[in-house]
């Protein structure tokens, strides 16, 4: 049975039209029929926000950030119920969902509410006259997310964006609509005005293309592939809307022939989670020569061992594809591959056995150099392996993409890491570990990878108008 899902504008279920089926990833089957948005739901839901927005930035930090705890307090209320939604949605590993993500998500509003009553208000004294340093509130928020993490990474954009007095209008993944539609409900529960959050449903070109145009939002913030972003970007540009975008990835592992080899392969073997559609994944695997086949023979034992099935069981290591429309991306990237010359060690293919949108964890070795293997981002359960024979070369083999999300390297040097660390490209750095995220950290990519970094006071930086009021020295008169 599927049931119905409309937008959340002002306070209201507003329906459209048109709507489309949302399928789940486990078995093709529809879930739901959501609302196809377009430019009237966008003139409404921004309407709403904007009329919504005064009363909320005047709003007292206090209150905002009890209004924020009340969200996260209803979010672990419903642990359960998000996390069988969103598997059903996207296909992620249930047990991830329960003991990771929701949990995350109801930090994220804990983490940011906290965040606002620490920031400052700086003042400082200027030939006697004072400047005062405030975090004004900017405005509406075009919040636009992708598939793969729906309601974790909408909410790292959303609980900064409320806390710093804006209201939100947010565009889910068409692919992936449903949590960003209960999170309306446990919005009301927990008392948020109507009208501060705001959800239209609909295709990327369709919602997004004109709420990346429209004139009245402050903020656009941003997370999906490269080419979107540069559309996104050319909307913003007539009205200079400022953007904030995390962008994809090719990150490298870096193994010396100094590392545990233990922990390079767990290091390697941890890139497959979520089927690979992980932004930071470090798909392109760089072995120091000496202990490349040692790892190889390694890591193939292990990759042939992860468990590759249906995510709502708990022992299922990684789950399907989100929509057969990326399975046939991820493929045309195997294909193209193999056509080049590079060698699939491992998988290489759907999983026929479990059909539909399950492709079998790869590994390929001898790509050519500049190949689009090892250059583009493919967004599922694909590494590459190559080898490298000095530092110099591993640098240079980790810095040859357009990206620069997030590198890792595994070593036994400590003092090698800190050389090698400090020349790499990279937003985030892992020294023998991955995945190791703290929301005080600043997050995002170098050069194709992104502009701007949400976490810390960077996500306020983002979502306030930075003001510094000068204020001369009162006259005796004035003072009366
Ligand atoms: N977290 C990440 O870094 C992600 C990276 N990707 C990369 O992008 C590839 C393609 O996946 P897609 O789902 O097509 O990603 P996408 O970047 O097109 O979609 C992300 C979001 O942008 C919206 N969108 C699409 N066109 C838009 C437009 N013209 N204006 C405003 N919003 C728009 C989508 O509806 C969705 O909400 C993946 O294979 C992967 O390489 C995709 C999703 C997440
Ligand atoms: O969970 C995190 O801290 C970061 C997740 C980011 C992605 O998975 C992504 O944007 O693809």
């Amino acid at each position: 049975m599927t049931f119905e899902v409309r937008h959340w504008i002002g306070g209201e279920r507003v329906g459209s039209a048109e709507t489309f089926t949302d399928v789940s990833p486990i078995d093709e089957q529809p879930i739901a029929e959501v609302a196809r948005g377009g430019a009237a739901e966008v003139d409404l839901a921004v309407a709403a926000a904007a009329r919504a927005f005064p009363a909320w930035a005047r709003t007292s930090r206090e209150e905002r950030a009890r209004l924020l705890h009340a969200v996260a307090d209803g979010v672990e209320k419903r642990i359960e119920e998000l996390a069988q939604l969103e598997t059903s949605d996207n296909g992620a590993l249930i047990r991830s969902h329960r003991r990771g993500v929701m949990p995350r998500v109801a930090h994220n509003f804990r983490f940011f509410a906290d965040r606002l009553l620490r920031l400052g208000h700086e003042d400082f004294e200027t030939r006697g006259h004072r400047n005062h340093v405030s975090w004004d509130p900017a405005g509406v928020c075009a919040l636009i997310t992708p598939w793969n993490a729906p309601l974790m990474l909408a909410t790292w954009k959303i609980a900064p964006a409320l806390a710093a007095g804006d209201t939100v209008v947010l565009k889910p993944a068409e692919w992936t609509p449903l949590t960003a539609s209960l999170l309306a409900d446990i919005m009301v529960e927990a008392g948020v005005p109507d009208g501060v959050f705001n959800v239209v449903q609909g295709y990327g070109a369709e919602v997004g293309g004109p709420l990346t145009a429209h004139p009245d939002v402050r903020r656009i913030s941003f997370t999906g592939s490269v080419p979107t972003a540069k559309t996104i970007a050319a909307a913003a540009a007539p009205n200079l809307t400022p953007l904030s975008l995390e962008l994809g990835g090719k990150s490298p592992l870096l193994i010396f022939a100094d590392a545990d080899l233990d922990l390079a392969v767990d290091l390697a073997v941890e890139q497959y989670d979520n089927a690979g559609q992980v932004c930071l994944a470090a798909t392109r695997l760089l072995v120091e020569s000496p202990i490349a086949d040692a790892f190889t023979e390694r890591l193939l034992a292990r990759v042939a061992e992860i468990r590759q099935g249906d995510p709502r069981e708990e022992s299922t290591d990684i789950g399907p594809q989100i929509h057969r429309r990326h399975v046939e991306r991820v493929d045309g990237f195997v294909r193209r591959a193999k056509e080049a010359g590079a060698r699939a060690l491992i998988g290489g293919g759907p999983n026929e056995d479990l059909g539909g949108l399950y492709y079998r964890p790869t590994l390929f070795a001898g790509a050519a150099e500049g190949s689009e293997i090892l250059t583009e981002e493919v967004f599922g359960p694909v590494l590459t392996l190559q080898t490298f024979d000095s530092e110099e070369q591993a640098v240079a083999m980790a810095n040859g993409t357009r990206y620069g999300l997030a590198a890792t390297l595994a070593t036994g040097d400590p003092e090698r890491a800190e050389r090698v660390s400090a020349r790499l490209v990279s937003g985030t750095t892992w020294v023998n570990c991955f995945f190791v995220r703290d929301l005080r950290a600043p997050f995002g990519g170098s050069r194709q990878s992104g502009m701007g970094r949400e976490g810390g006071d960077w996500s306020f930086d983002f979502y306030c108008d930075l003001k510094n009021t000068v204020t001369a020295p009162w006259a005796e008169q004035w003072e009366k």
